[in-house]
């Protein structure tokens, strides 16, 4: 199951000063759909028209911590208090709300131990809700037969590193170690187990826990955990049946016996060291030698007087656990400016969110699943830890956090799409029933001796019945015949079952052969064990680097891949530059060729213009003489033709010859008209003309001293 849970915007989010990066991006369509805006998206996501997704639930950023507990967790918890294994786990980027929803963030540190839990802070999460539901739910139950115990454990992974947060700070460390029973489930070996009472017992270990847990603060949040945690309750539930003195009950041992299949524990169940205030795994109670029954010597006292037998009692234990798994946030190291020990936590984290990433892809596909000869659980702690919860006896709630603003929108798509696959995932459930004493050799071997004498007495009483001669069979009224039906069946069932304890008999005592002879090797193991355990040690560790170091080649990679792709578009945006240079050059070109083209008519206009103001300067000599003298003064070249209504003007020294073209603002008579119309050079109009702009001051610009 899955479910979405937005987290409001955060105003004081510094890494997103940007307005534009506040913009909401995300939104929620109905109770369980989304979308997150196309526009918004980044580049790779931007092929799709809308992004819509289904969960099981989506929470609006207006949700409440108590909604999301009355509607996704409650139903979880109780499937919890009645024997089955259950885990709710927070996932999405850095401060997207997983810890506040989980309860193990600030908020719930404040939480009153003193408190009744009753009338709870709307930002308190889910695990003292829990807590509290838990313990009201045991307290209200009234059955004498049952016997139930409740203990909390909290563990951390930090850096590849398991460690128990509950432990005592003054004692020496325990090693945490995941094992693998034979029958494949999941053990985790040396967590302390708290035996609690009530919900205030809980809180406050959790409480405890949190104190322990590394925190720090990165750009994108100012309490960020840097570990994975795992807040685990176990509930233990022995029930025991007790047969009263009834008549041959054959083939029933305890009225839930055949519901109840034989089976060690299991996942999940973390195994105890037994030292301090642990709790051990219950050992099923020795049970009761079982009774002899009466041998009947004549029918008629047969039915007369049914076979009894005395009380038995037969204890059945449930165990279920419940985790809570509060995951440290999927971050970009950009983004969350980590660097030194910051960083090392952030390459750990995402390599265990990648692996786990890894397992919810191959787990969320039936086919690629069954085709794929394991699983990869092993890539990293993580999923080692959560394996039962992933793929295996667990009914699972994913809460996928997300923020909803522009600036995340990635983050948010790579959390949704994760969150997706999350969602085909199917577990089997089963539950952790165990009868007391299936494991007990004595004790079956005195349930088949039972069952023997049992059935030889149905047997004989069979005979008995069918040879009577003062009864014939075919005289026996048909209540009798019936009952003799019945009985005939309940020989077969029990011959049946003679059989299968039979085989099971025959394992358990081969298997207690095998571990008489590995006590005769006791001596040998008990000078190995210290060797063993360094050994195991050392393997831990180098598992711990060598995920380490993948951690490391796995962000290496990201970053090549981050580089590749910006290479990728600095390429494009080079080669879209240099076609527009190609662009910009074939411009250049054609007006270098109109400039030429100008340059020689100018080149021809000029060659005209010296032959006319020659024969000018013979028609006016004075005037000429009067004006180039006035130009002199003035320190103004000489304009050498007006043309088209543009003046060309040629700059004094010829080896910098420029020309500016620029075009009339008045004709020589101020009109528009013969402006429009170009106008001729004449001397006289440019007498006119400097006249005209040395009152105006308007020379200046006119006159080409600086080449343009
Ligand atoms: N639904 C919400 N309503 C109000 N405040 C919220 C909500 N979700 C998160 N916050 C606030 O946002 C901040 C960051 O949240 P939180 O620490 O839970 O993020 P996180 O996902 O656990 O981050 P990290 O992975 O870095 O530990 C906290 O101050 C928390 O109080």
């Amino acid at each position: 199951m899955v479910a979405v849970r937005m987290r409001p915007d955060a105003v004081d989010d510094p890494t997103q000063t940007v307005s534009r990066f506040l913009r909401p991006a995300v939104a929620a369509i109905s109770s369980n759909s989304l979308v997150v805006e196309p526009s918004m998206a980044p580049a790779g996501f931007r092929d799709a028209k809308q992004h819509s997704f289904t969960f099981d639930r989506v929470y609006d950023l207006d949700s409440k911590q108590e909604e999301v507990y009355r509607e996704s967790v409650d139903p979880l918890v109780q499937r919890f208090l009645s024997g089955y294994n259950t885990t709710v786990f927070a996932y999405g980027q850095t401060s997207s709300g997983k810890s506040y929803s989980m309860g193990t963030s600030e908020e719930s540190e404040c939480i009153s131990i003193d408190d009744s839990l009753s009338n709870l802070d709307e930002r308190v999460g889910i695990i003292p809700r829990a807590a509290q539901q838990i313990c009201a739910t045991l307290s209200q139950l009234d059955d004498e037969a049952v016997d139930y115990k409740l203990s909390v454990s909290f563990l951390e992974l930090y850096n590849e590193e398991m460690i128990d947060l509950l432990a005592d700070p003054e004692e020496e460390r325990i090693p945490v170690q995941i094992r693998e029973t034979r029958a494949g489930d999941i053990v985790w070996m040396g967590l302390r187990q708290h035996t609690v009472c009530t919900a205030q017992d809980m809180v406050r270990l959790l409480q405890d826990g949190m104190a322990m847990r590394q925190t720090h603060e990165t750009d994108m949040n100012a309490a960020s955990s840097r570990s994975h945690a795992i807040f685990s309750v176990t509930l233990t539930q022995s029930r025991r049946h007790v047969q009263e003195a009834t008549p041959l009950n054959l083939g029933r041992a305890s009225p839930e016996k055949s519901s109840v299949f034989p089976r060690t524990p299991r996942s999940g169940i973390p195994t105890l060291t037994g030292r301090g205030q642990h709790s051990r795994n219950p050992s099923p109670t020795r049970p009761q030698t079982p009774t002899r029954p009466q041998t009947p010597t004549r029918l008629a006292r047969v039915r007369a007087t049914p076979v009894r037998r005395a009380p038995e009692e037969t204890t059945v234990t449930t165990t279920s656990k419940l985790h809570f798994v509060d995951l440290a946030g999927s971050e970009r190291l950009k983004r969350t400016a980590a660097v030194g020990d910051r960083a090392k936590e952030g390459i750990a984290i995402n390599s265990g969110l990648h692996a786990l990433g890894n397992v919810i892809s191959l787990l969320s596909n039936p086919i690629r699943s069954k085709k794929a000869s394991y699983i990869p659980y092993r890539d990293s702690k993580l999923t080692r830890l959560l394996q039962d919860s992933l793929g295996g006896n667990s009914q699972t709630l994913m809460i996928a956090c997300v923020s909803t603003t522009e600036g995340n929108v990635s983050e948010t798509l790579n959390t949704l799409q994760y969150a997706q696959r999350a969602r085909r995932i199917c577990n089997t459930l089963e539950r952790n029933q165990v009868e007391a004493g299936w494991d007990n050799v004595e004790y079956l071997q005195g349930q088949v001796l039972r069952l023997r004498k049992e059935l030889e007495l149905v047997r004989s009483s069979n005979e008995l019945v069918i040879a009577s001669p003062q009864k014939p069979s075919a005289m026996l009224p048909t209540e009798h015949e019936q009952e003799l039906l019945s009985w005939q069946e309940k020989c077969t069932a029990l011959s049946r079952k003679n059989v299968e304890l039979t085989t099971e008999l025959l394992q358990r005592e081969q298997e207690r052969q095998q571990s008489q002879q590995s006590a005769g090797n006791h001596d040998f193991l008990a000078a190995a064990e210290p060797v063993i355990m360094e050994y195991e040690k050392t393997v831990d560790g180098l598992e711990s680097q060598i995920n380490m170091l993948k951690a490391a080649v796995s962000y290496s990679e990201q970053v090549i891949h981050e580089q590749t792709e910006n290479m990728k578009q600095v390429t494009d945006r080079a080669e879209t530059a240099e076609r527009q240079l190609d662009t910009l050059r074939e411009t250049l070109r054609d007006l270098h060729e109109r400039l030429e083209e100008r340059n020689s008519r100018i080149e021809g206009l000029e060659a005209q213009f010296r032959r006319g103001s020659s024969s000018h300067a013979t028609s006016y000599p004075n005037t000429t003489a009067s004006l180039a003298s006035r130009r002199a003064s003035l320190g103004i070249d000489t304009p050498q033709r007006s043309f088209g209504g543009i003046l060309v003007y040629k700059g004094r020294n010829p080896s910098q010859r420029t020309y500016r073209v620029a075009l009339h603002s008045r004709g020589p008579s101020g009109s528009d008209a013969e402006n429009a119309e170009g106008s001729r050079y004449t001397p006289e109009y440019e007498k006119k003309a400097l006249d005209r702009r040395q009152s105006d001051s308007l020379v200046q610009p006119m006159y080409p001293h600086n080449s343009s």
